[in-house]
């Protein structure tokens, strides 16, 4: 894939999508998380030092094509502007005739930011007219936003018909190198450590990663599911009964290709989520009917542990339990101390577990984090992203 290296980008219109979509403080609107917002800026000081005008665009929550003021990208704005130093003004738009002037007129070497794209319509919906409006402001169209490649919208997809020249950022490119060094052509033993509330949001990855990994620690809420296909009773634990079977073909599946399986052997659980200084231990197949799992026990994080030791790849999605609240978040923050510790080549994806593995405060210990959620566990499913198709084909074609 042609990245930012193999642009020329003196004195041309740079359209770099990126993923803005970071938590606003709930008291004052600023940032709260910059993490996404520092991940694109060597693709940024790459264009500004290349002598490009770096036209910054991306979408801020879910407004549905209407201007919602409390997501308008000015906060970024500011941000972005403290980090840089630079003025970074906000565009009133993302398209239009008074945008345009203001894309023609930035000097090079200076940021422009584009109002929240999906203020319009057009964004979601991958309209053409819409795409072909973004391209207009554009000389090299950069996508450095892998969080939102899952999407097929307009700044992500629809654009890069309209472009003549197209690249990946840096982090794009280094979402795409990491994952593959990790699933594709691993370093083994591969284990894979899937955690989270539901199966039902699970299975393609888990039907995915079968074939392809050594170990397979299944933890969180959507092993319970698996528990009771193992005809052990959960309590009052979260079972997606509807999937019960479907687990069952998954352990199977598991133990056809000789998969080593790790399920939760023992659990912290409570009367309610907010019944944390009632929690005990308790084996798995011995959980009162009052009581309901929100976390994998002791014995469980040991072995998990153990089990992951002699691994040399180790990839995680989803917590081992209910991490927000106390005392749930024990495995989970053991885990990420574990990884973070470990010689293994660790990549951390999705959204709770990045913020687990933030919390536990070792996301500069551990090996990769990635900037996405969604995208990432559609990377873990086997598909290819929209995003990244389109931006290939375009490159191809340029
Ligand atoms: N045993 C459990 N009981 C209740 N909730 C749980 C349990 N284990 C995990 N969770 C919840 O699952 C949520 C994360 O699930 P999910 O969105 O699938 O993960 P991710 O965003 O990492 O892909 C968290 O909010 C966490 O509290
Ligand atoms: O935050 C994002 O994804 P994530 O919640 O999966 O990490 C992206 O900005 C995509 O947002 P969307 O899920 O509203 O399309």
């Amino acid at each position: 894939m042609k990245t930012l290296d193999h642009v020329d980008v003196s004195a041309k219109r740079v359209f770099l999508r990126v993923d803005f979509n970071v938590p606003l403080d709930k008291k004052d609107g600023t940032v709260a998380d910059d993490t996404r917002i520092r991940a694109i800026l060597p693709s940024l000081r790459k264009v500004l030092d290349g002598g490009g005008k770096a036209v910054l665009a991306s979408h801020l929550g879910r407004p549905k094509g209407q201007v919602v003021p409390e997501m308008s990208l000015a906060p970024v704005a500011r941000h972005l502007s403290g980090i840089l130093g630079m003025d970074v003004p906000l565009a009133p738009d993302c398209v239009g005739g008074a945008v345009r002037k203001m894309v023609d007129e930035l000097e090079p070497g200076r940021v422009l930011l584009l109002e929240n794209l999906r203020f319009h319509g057009g964004e979601t919906k991958n309209n053409p007219e819409f795409s072909r409006q973004l391209a207009e402001l554009t000389d090299v169209y950069v996508n450095d936003a892998f969080a939102v490649s899952h999407r097929a919208h307009a700044s992500v997809h629809g654009i890069t018909e309209y472009v003549r020249e197209c690249a990946a950022g840096y982090q794009l490119a280094k979402e795409i190198e990491t994952f593959r060094q990790a699933m594709e052509n691993p370093q083994r033993p591969l284990a894979v450590v899937i955690g989270g509330a539901k199966v039902s949001t699970k299975i393609g990855v888990l039907e995915n990663l079968i074939p392809k990994v050594d170990l397979l620690v299944i933890g969180g809420a959507m092993a319970n599911t698996f528990l009771k296909a193992q005809g052990k009773s959960v309590g009052a634990s979260l079972v997606e009964d509807e999937f019960v079977e479907t687990a069952k073909v998954l352990l199977a599946q598991a133990r056809e290709r000789g998969v080593r399986v790790i399920l939760p052997v023992d659990a912290t659980a409570a009367p309610s989520l907010d019944a944390g200084d009632r929690a005990r231990q308790v084996p798995v197949d011995q959980v009162p009917p009052d009581l309901a799992i929100f976390d994998v026990g002791e014995e469980t994080s040991a072995l998990i542990r153990q089990a992951l030791e002699p691994c040399a790849t180790v990839v995680w999605n989803g917590p081992l339990g209910a991490f927000e609240t106390p005392p749930f978040e024990r495995a989970t923050y053991d885990l990420a101390r574990f990884l973070a510790a470990s010689q293994a080549f660790t990549v951390v994806g999705g959204g709770d577990s990045a913020a687990a593995v933030a919390k536990a405060g070792v996301t500069d210990k551990v090996g990769y984090v990635s900037t996405g959620g969604g995208a990432f566990l559609e990377m873990l499913e086997g598909k290819v992203l929209p995003g990244i198709q389109a931006l290939q084909k375009c490159s191809e074609r340029a």
